[in-house]
């Protein structure tokens, strides 16, 4: 049996903390306090508190969650330094260098950096992680250990990789989600009923995710795996993979991706 976490600060409980955080429950939470002046409570197993004033004073954490808006940072960041002491902060937030966090934090504050996905929510999400100077094998072993709870994930020793990361695999649900959109309006378009036009779409993005997740198999083989020779596919895909289609938008899409976390970082 696992151990119950230790306990845990998180900072800000929207859509990717609260996905976090439901990982972390279905491990065993140990005591653990949301700070969010917004959320919707009551939290099950977890303290929400609207300002950090209410956290009590013996209160402390192994590890302090940011997971607010990177813009939000210099305005929320300060009240948490006190923890810098024993815990380690887990970043989440876009952008936002350890540099930066020690500026608000301390400059002994250990952080590390994260980008993870929205697939978390189901436990299938991808991390990519950064230990910042100072951050003790306990914390980091720590910090992998909550990441872990939501999915895969990876460590890198540059930094800077977290930003082309934020863009392909922080943002990239979006990406994919798109293209369920775009299917189920072509398939409108074609005249297929709404809801069945709703419903193949959705299933073919996600049966083809499963595949790709179960198969040993590169992505491109599973495309030709699926592209007859003079058939229906394979007029479809002259379109997209045109270099102009395709391989330039998505090229294009992950470099602006790429350059506004590099912006969010000041
Ligand atoms: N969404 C995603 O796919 C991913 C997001 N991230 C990062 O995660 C972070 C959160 O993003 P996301 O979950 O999408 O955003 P959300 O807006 O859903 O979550 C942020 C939460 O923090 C609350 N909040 C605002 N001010 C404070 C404060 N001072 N103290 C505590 N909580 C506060 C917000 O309330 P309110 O909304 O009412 O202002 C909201 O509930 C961002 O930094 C983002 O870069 C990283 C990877 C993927
Ligand atoms: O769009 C954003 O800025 C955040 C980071 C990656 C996904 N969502």
């Amino acid at each position: 049996m696992t151990e119950t976490l230790p306990p845990l600060l998180l900072i800000g409980c929207g859509k990717m903390g609260g996905a976090m955080l439901t990982g972390w429950r279905e491990r065993g939470l140990g005591e653990t306090i949301v700070v969010d002046p917004f959320a919707n409570g009551p939290i099950p197993r977890a303290t929400l508190l609207r300002d950090p004033a209410e956290i009590p004073r013996d209160f402390a954490p192994a590890a302090v969650i940011l997971a607010t808006k990177p813009q939000e940072a210099p305005a929320t960041l300060p009240a948490y330094a006190r923890f810098a002491g024993g815990a380690v902060f887990v970043s989440i937030m876009a952008g936002k260098t350890v540099g930066f966090m020690q500026g608000l934090l301390g400059a002994g504050a250990a952080v590390v950096r994260a980008m993870p996905n929205t697939p978390a929510a189901v436990r299938q999400g991808f991390t990519v992680a950064f230990a910042g100077p100072g951050v003790t094998a306990a914390q980091r072993s720590l910090a992998d250990t909550l990441l872990a709870a939501t999915g895969e994930v990876d460590w890198v020793e540059q930094e800077g990789l977290l930003d082309p990361v934020t863009a392909v695999s922080g943002g990239g649900p979006a990406y994919v989600f798109l293209l369920a959109e775009l299917l189920e309006a072509a398939a409108v378009e074609q005249g297929i009923p709404p809801d069945l036009a709703r419903r193949m779409s959705r299933a073919t993005v996600a049966g083809s995710g499963a595949l790709l997740a179960a198969s040993a198999e590169d992505a491109a083989q599973l495309r030709k795996n699926v592209t007859s020779p003079k058939g229906t596919t394979e007029r479809a895909l002259a379109v997209l993979m045109a270099e102009s289609a395709w391989p330039q938008a998505i090229s294009q899409a992950i470099a602006a991706a790429t350059a506004r976390s590099r912006e969010l970082a000041g």
